[in-house]
């Protein structure tokens, strides 16, 4: 369990993250405003979906921005890489820096790290963003493919290994036994390690079920749309919560 601003990640229902995702200052701070108002658990900015995102400066600025737009909901940064289907078009040694000066600028609570773009560098920002008391939220992602059980496993328990405080995977299936794999591969995790704060998501159409039974299989946050989503599958926040209060009601 992670606890960020008083929410609790990793007991009760998974708690719902919704992304922000406009181009430009003017719709990110807008989508802020409309997420402080919904009944999201937490935000993420999509950093490198912002036309700025080359330009530290501009970056910490918008940050600064939204974190007051967001209100007292916890924020969590995100640099999502064009290896691992973002629009970040860093250097590893750049995407470095930028992640350590947002969680160094105080305006953000939650760093997403991604633990094995450029060979496994941005590693590096995982312990100074600790130092800056930020959560970690060590990730992989696979746009093409799911990988096999035991390797979605093996990357969930190395991303806690290496310092982060959360581990995060989102993959691809390819048919619906790929999100089965991946569900199982959860509920295992989760029960061989209770104490890996774990999020896991099937993406598509036919993953779309990963998003709704966190609570089952040990998936502690569900990316959710308001608007435009930033991922394959995510699902409007109003139906997600709905479901998610039946599946949490019929576990008593
Ligand atoms: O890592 C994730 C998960 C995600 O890719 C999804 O599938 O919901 C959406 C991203 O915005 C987020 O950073």
């Amino acid at each position: 369990m992670v606890e960020v601003k008083g929410i609790e990640i990793g007991t009760g229902k998974p708690k719902i993250c919704v992304p922000i995702v406009s181009r430009d200052a003017e719709g990110i701070i807008e989508s802020a405003r409309l997420i402080a108002k919904s009944q999201a658990d937490l935000a993420e900015w999509r950093a490198d979906l912002y036309e700025g995102h080359e330009d530290t400066d501009k970056v910490i600025e918008v940050l600064k921005s939204l974190r007051k737009a967001i209100g007292d909901k916890p924020l969590m940064f995100t640099l999502r890489s064009a290896q691992e289907g973002g629009g970040s078009s860093l250097s590893g040694e750049q995407a470095a820096r930028l992640l350590v000066n947002a969680a160094a600028s105080g305006n953000t609570d939650l760093l997403d790290i991604e633990m094995f773009s450029y060979g496994g560098f941005l590693r590096s920002a995982v312990d100074p963003a600790k130092g800056c008391s930020v959560s970690v939220v060590g990730s992989y992602h696979d746009f093409h493919k799911t990988p096999d059980k035991a390797e979605i496993m093996d990357r969930l328990a190395e991303i806690h290994e290496s310092g982060a405080d959360i581990s995060k995977i989102a993959v691809m299936p390819k048919s619906k036994r790929d999100v089965l794999d991946l569900l199982d591969a959860a509920l295992t995790l989760n029960e061989k390690n209770p104490e890996i704060t774990l999020i896991c998501i099937s993406m598509s159409g036919i993953g779309a079920l990963s998003r709704l039974t966190g609570e089952f299989f040990g998936s502690a946050v569900t990316f959710a749309a308001i608007g435009e989503g930033s991922a394959p599958g995510q699902i409007g926040i109003e139906s997600l919560a709905t479901v998610q209060d039946v599946l949490h009601s019929s576990l008593g």
